[in-house]
């Protein structure tokens, strides 16, 4: 059932409180709620994704930002950014930032994972035993469901089946609308293919080289959290509660033996308290899950005690090592003749696409962005990797993503501009989310740390001088016009300045509430997610990861999701299990 308030409740208690019905957090009320005897609630502060076009269209979704449908946060001045402040957006609606989002899916590299192992002792979240969540392998439990793209086009030589899952629940393909540099970008394998040999699929593991984009989209359209694990044929199940439009104020509850056991949620605006008989799980983002923890008095005690919140529990590792990939681009004047190239500024084209996209879900607005990426990664015998070590996970791991992007037209200049998006996705920059003030809604402070690691600054120059190599394959010589910016002989130290000005982030914050060894003295949750010195509490989402995936993070969170939805049921079958043994050894000894 879905709630718009939290008065068309008829009840205060459940087996499962899932706190966000974002990305991660539909995934969790989905799997626990295929158990009937489970009673699960989602609380969502925004409201349902259903009839939200801009939500559907893939190429609409960034006039989701700054809407009702954002949290609209701002970062604080970065000092590596040359004291900007960045737009902040996450999802405030249904499927969180997978209804918002640019769609990219990428798994990032098998090593990303096989770190997470390392460091967490738990072999659960390396990279073979994750992959089945995400693809195939057990009854019920996986994520992707690939499909033809929108145009229908022979996608032979475009993707591995093999990586790939055809049964689960969100919807993943490749580009259904060809762009007017296809053709371009695939002769650069042949013509550079040192530096971008030709990838079959980045998310096979290994991702390094130039492939074909795979989003999260089926039929045309966004496949969301929402569209795919909150539908209607789930949310109809008796056991399965979605409550809109309701903002958690903090998580509590009293100390059992020493331990606070946190089963009970305060709601934004009403005197009620939910109650999770058996977990609650925070699923509020990498912003919002920090917050929730602080606002509850989980944290660090000295920054609390500042705020006059009392300390429940002293975990100084809340809101921090928050992690993101800085972006910038290289930008080239284009020769280009083709009637697409003029979308963005020709309102008799855009308004044919969007009737052909209503008309039956092809054409232009199929795709967010880029048919291609490539991903790259620095020579271990390069002075940077020699001067500042490796961040990355491992040796099938790219430092940096270059997506060209088709030519477009701006309104107030002749001509057409083209060029690429590059990407430091290994940094080594790390920044914090903290409260700003006791209002537990005030605007968390939220400090990227943007290039204050040397290493970040230095890899993105050489993402911006690959990119140069990129257009200099023969393949550009009649379209190149002209670098535009930076400027085509910029010294280092004019690119360093550059980046600091023109950067802006993926939105790929992880981090925050990161999960460690058991017996480590930093981090949040254990490797089975639940919050270290509590009871009751697990966090479930990308706040989770210890390191962040060199590639977009929605697909590790759905992997992330999908396990942990397994683990919180196996845990409680444990549990009822036992009380079933109590109870039958109870039975048995009242008949002596
Ligand atoms: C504009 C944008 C573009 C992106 N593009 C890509 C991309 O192309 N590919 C990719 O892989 N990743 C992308 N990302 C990142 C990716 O979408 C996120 O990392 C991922 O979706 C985060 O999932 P989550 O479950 O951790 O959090 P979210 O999806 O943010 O879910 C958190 C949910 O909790 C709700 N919530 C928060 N606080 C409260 C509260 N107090 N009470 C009740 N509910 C609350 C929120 O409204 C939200 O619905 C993008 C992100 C953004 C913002």
């Amino acid at each position: 059932t879905v709630f718009q308030n939290i008065g068309q409740l008829s009840t205060t208690s459940f087996d499962f409180i899932v706190v966000g019905g974002g990305t991660a957090g539909p995934v969790v009320a989905n799997r626990l709620s295929e158990n009937p005897n489970f009673h699960v609630l989602v609380i969502e502060a925004g409201p349902t994704n259903e009839g939200v076009l801009n939500a559907m269209i893939p190429s609409f979704s960034v006039q989701l930002q700054q809407t009702t449908f954002d949290w609209n946060y701002t970062t604080v001045p970065g000092i590596g950014l040359n004291n900007r402040t960045l737009a902040y957006p996450r999802g405030r609606i249904l499927g969180g930032c997978s209804s918002h989002n640019a769609m990219f899916y990428t798994r990032g590299s098998m090593d990303d994972y096989d770190r997470w192992a390392n460091i967490t002792g738990d072999d659960g979240w390396n990279w073979k035993n994750i992959l089945p969540y995400i693809l195939k392998a057990r009854l019920f439990i996986y994520n992707e469901k690939w499909t033809p793209p929108s145009d229908e086009h022979n996608t032979t030589g475009e993707f591995n089946p093999v990586v790939h899952g055809f049964n689960g629940l969100m919807f993943t393909s490749l580009p259904g609308s060809p762009q007017t540099i296809d053709n371009m970008i695939l002769e650069v394998p042949d013509q550079l293919p040192d530096q971008f040999p030709f990838l079959l699929d980045m998310n096979a593991g290994k991702p390094l080289g130039l492939g074909w984009f795979q989003g999260t989209i089926g039929n045309g359209t966004r496949s969301s959290a929402a569209t795919a694990y909150l539908s209607t044929a789930f949310t109809n199940r008796p056991n399965l509660h979605v409550l809109l439009n309701t903002k958690v104020k903090r998580i509590s509850g009293s100390k059992i033996h020493g331990i606070p056991a946190l089963n009970n949620v305060e709601i934004d605006g009403s005197q009620l308290t939910l109650t999770a008989e058996k977990e609650v799980i925070l699923s509020a983002g990498p912003i919002n899950t920090p917050q929730i923890l602080m606002n509850s008095g989980i944290g660090d005690r000295n920054v609390l005690a500042k705020l006059q919140i009392p300390t429940v529990l002293h975990l100084p590792s809340v809101g921090q090592n928050l992690t993101d990939q800085p972006i910038t681009t290289v930008l080239y004047s284009v020769n280009s003749n083709k009637p697409l190239d003029n979308l963005d500024t020709n309102a008799t084209l855009q308004a044919q696409a969007l009737a052909q996209w209503e008309f039956n879900r092809t054409g232009p607005l199929v795709d967010p962005g880029p048919n291609f990426i490539a991903w790259s990664r620095l020579s271990s015998n390069s002075a940077i990797i020699k001067e500042f070590g490796d961040p990355s996970a491992g040796q099938n791991t790219p430092h940096l993503e270059l997506a060209p992007f088709s030519a477009f037209s701006i309104a107030s200049q002749p001509g057409h501009t083209g060029g690429m998006a590059i990407a430091v996705v290994t940094p080594k920059s790390r920044g914090s989310v903290t409260l700003n003030s006791t209002d537990p809604f005030g605007k968390p402070i939220i400090d990227l740390g943007f290039f204050t690691d040397e290493f970040d600054i230095r890899a993105m120059i050489e993402a911006i001088k690959l990119s140069q190599v990129f257009y200099q394959a023969p393949v550009w010589k009649d379209y190149i016009i002209s670098q535009v910016a930076p400027a085509v002989n910029a010294t280092d130290a004019e690119l360093e300045q550059y980046i600091r000005s023109t950067s802006a982030t993926t939105l790929h914050g992880v981090g925050t509430a990161a999960m460690s060894a058991p017996d480590a003295d930093y981090g949040v949750v254990n490797p089975n997610l639940l919050v270290k010195g509590a009871s009751g509490l697990r966090i479930v989402d990308a706040s989770i990861m210890p390191f962040i995936n060199s590639g977009h993070p929605q697909a590790p969170v759905y992997a992330i999701a999908e396990r942990a939805s397994d683990l919180i049921k196996s845990c409680n079958l444990h549990i009822d299990m036992t009380i079933i043994k109590i109870q039958a050894l109870a039975a048995a000894f009242s008949n002596f």
